[in-house]
């Protein structure tokens, strides 16, 4: 997809798209107001008839539409499938908490950067996504919500991808996704998760964009991160750490490190310390993952009592940490795996509605 749609527009860019064209400023304002709440062009009904032919015939809308949702009978957790315009598919997923809405959505089709337990980047990477089409993502969903009275109250950015790996994209589309003209979510409610590019997140610390910043970490030292995420041999975890005490000083936002805990990989006591050890001083909290098992790497996560007994140890050495509840277990909850089975043209195992 080359070039700009209109979901990528900040509302300036509309009006001086319009003004070269001799429309109306105040029409760009509306447009930017449309397509916020989700509405595609045709339903832009304050518009006269032949502006809207206009913007069709000149635009592409940029965003995604809803291919296929899954639902969890367990907690009402969905899986949603997103085509893009151009037919590649991404995963996103819907979380009811008690505070809230939350959506997580994609920044890439696929992911390059390897990492030994994903499964979206099983394929490498097919493409970055456009501003747009993650805030199109967004608006689906909050569009779909809105229906039953409900709207979409926080967001994080750790469906397939990885976000400063695209990093224009998902800075353009946090300003879109918080603009005071537009669906406004506000960036306090928004977690960009990474794998650890010391650069990017030295760059985003100094955006003024206060996002909660979540690092994938995983393991608590290099030798081992090195064996199941191919980017730590390029960044050692020093590196990498600094960056993160940066952004931590520099926004004031507390830092989450995620720790998908791996039987017999990364579940240790004597692990668990020498995490402890590393974030300590450090304002951040830790979430325990148990690992969604993935087949093709014959992975699977401890049972509940090495969990507790991991988090135990860290909680002994001072370190604040939580085990994530796991969300949606029955529809392929590990990212990238619904995916993956859809392409495989495989039925998921539970229902779907489209
Ligand atoms: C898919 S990544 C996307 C964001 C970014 N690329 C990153 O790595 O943080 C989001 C989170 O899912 C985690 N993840 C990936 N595969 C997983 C699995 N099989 N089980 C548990 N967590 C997994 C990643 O480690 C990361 O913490
Ligand atoms: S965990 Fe993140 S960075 Fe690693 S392969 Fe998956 S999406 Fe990419």
């Amino acid at each position: 997809m080359e070039g700009k749609a209109l979901l990528d527009f900040y509302p300036e860019e509309l009006e001086a798209y319009f003004k070269a064209r001799g429309l109306p400023a105040y029409r760009a304002k509306q447009v930017f107001s449309w397509l916020h709440k989700g509405r595609g062009i045709d339903e832009m009904t304050n518009l006269p008839k032949a502006l809207r032919e206009q913007l069709a015939q000149g635009m592409r809308l940029g965003g995604v539409r809803i291919e296929k949702s899954v639902t969890s009978k367990l907690d009402g957790t969905v899986k949603f499938l997103f085509a893009l315009e151009d037919d590649n598919i991404i995963e996103g997923v819907l979380m009811h908490y008690k505070h809230g809405d939350t959506l997580c959505i994609s920044s890439q089709v696929g992911c390059r950067m390897g990492c030994a337990f994903c499964a979206s980047t099983l394929a490498g990477r097919v493409r970055d996504l456009h501003a747009g089409e993650m805030l199109g993502q967004v608006l689906s969903v909050n569009r779909l919500l809105e229906e039953k009275g409900g709207h979409i109250s926080n967001i994080v950015m750790m469906g397939s991808g990885e976000p400063l790996d695209n990093y224009e994209e998902s800075i353009r589309f946090l300003r879109l996704v918080s603009h005071p003209q537009g669906v406004q979510i506000g960036l306090r409610h928004i977690s960009l998760s990474t794998c650890g590019l010391p650069q990017q997140i030295r760059q985003l610390a100094r955006e003024g964009l206060p996002v909660t910043l979540c690092l994938s970490l995983h393991a608590p030292d290099d030798a081992l991160r090195r064996e199941i995420m191919p980017i730590a041999r390029q960044y050692g975890l020093d590196e990498v750490m600094q960056a993160m005490r940066d952004y931590v000083q520099a926004t004031g936002r507390r830092a989450i490190f995620e720790y998908a805990l791996i039987r017999g990989v990364n579940d240790a006591d004597e692990q668990a310390m020498r995490l402890a050890k590393l974030v300590r001083g450090m304002q951040c909290h830790i979430n325990l993952i148990p690992i969604n098992a993935v087949v093709e790497r014959n992975w699977a996560p401890p049972p509940a009592s090495r969990i507790q007994g991991f988090l135990n140890v860290l909680n002994k050495c001072g370190a604040s940490a939580t085990i994530r509840r796991e969300m949606g277990d029955d529809i392929e909850g590990a990212c990238g795996q619904l995916r993956r089975r859809y392409l495989e043209r495989e039925e998921p195992s539970c229902n779907i509605q489209p």
